[in-house]
């Protein structure tokens, strides 16, 4: 087994003058491994997400990123959201680099950018030319956001991740603005990243399916206060052909009726 990376320890955690979302909640996240975070909307999952990210600080309890108890947002911790974020005025490769960019302005002081953080520019175009070809977008790094396709767009938004080496990856419905065929695409690029670099990752969706291509392990939360957590182990996830087999819609079906359970607020 391996180490944790992210240690959740009796969590609590309410927006103000809303009902608690999550209640004594404890979860361990292993290195090397792959979530799915998924449940009925507004169950909290993007929230969790940037307690972990360290964006939203719990009320009480303690989470542990790396070792170290989370008090700001941590520099090796890789973040994907939904809107991929990109400067509308700069290149896919500008926009790529940005990241050295604000590490550059830090320094490595641990809180912006990791302690052995070094600024070499030769080892920063070498690993931007090898994430933009290994995503796939190498021969429009000259171009700018509007310019690309929405597929694009999200790959430059996780190459700009990927290129700060993160040793954990955030995402928030990452792939949720695409079309289902690129959608399926980017999946099967996280699935062959997943397993060429084996790198921690977490993704927070409302899609059955994509839940259970990505996560080995599948973390499903109630729309009413979360205490113990309900975790699926899904370890077909990955597998090039999983979405031709019987076994993966006898997967969907089970997570969907699980997350109809976990699905108590009255409906309007
Ligand atoms: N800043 C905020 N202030 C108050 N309430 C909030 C805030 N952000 C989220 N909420 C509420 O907290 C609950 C959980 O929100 P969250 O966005 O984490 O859910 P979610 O599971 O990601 O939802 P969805 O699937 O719809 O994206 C929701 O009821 C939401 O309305």
């Amino acid at each position: 087994m391996t180490a944790p990376i992210i240690d959740i320890e009796t969590l609590n955690f309410r927006y103000r003058d809303r009902a608690p979302i999550f209640e004594d909640f404890s979860l361990t996240i292993r290195q090397g491994e792959a979530w799915s975070v998924i449940g009925p909307s507004g169950c909290g999952k993007t929230t969790l997400l940037y307690l972990m990210a360290g964006l939203t600080r719990p009320d009480s309890g303690v989470i542990r990123v790396g070792g170290a108890p989370i008090e700001r947002p941590r520099p090796r911790t890789g973040l994907v959201l939904q809107d991929h974020g990109l400067l509308p005025w700069a290149t896919v490769e500008e926009n790529t680099k940005l990241g050295f960019k604000i590490r550059g302005f830090y320094g490595p002081d641990g809180k912006h950018s990791p302690e052995d953080a070094e600024k070499d520019p030769e080892a920063e175009e070498a690993l931007t030319r090898h994430w933009l070809s290994w995503l796939g977008i190498d021969h429009v790094r000259e171009k700018y956001p509007a310019e690309l396709s929405r597929g694009q767009r999200q790959r430059a938004a996780i190459a700009r991740t990927l290129v700060l080496s993160p040793d954990l990856l955030l995402m928030d419905e990452p792939f949720s603005a695409l079309d289902a065929p690129i959608r399926e695409e980017l999946q099967r690029v996280m699935n062959r990243f997943h397993r060429e670099t084996g790198l921690t990752s977490l993704t927070v969706t409302h899609d059955i399916e994509e839940a259970v291509v990505l996560g080995e392990k599948i973390l499903v939360l109630s729309d009413t206060v979360n205490q113990t957590p309900t975790i699926v182990d899904n370890p077909h996830a990955g597998d090039p052909d999983l979405r031709m087999g019987r076994q993966f819609l006898e997967q969907c079906s089970a997570l969907r009726a699980l997350i109809e359970t976990r699905s108590r607020k009255e409906k309007p």
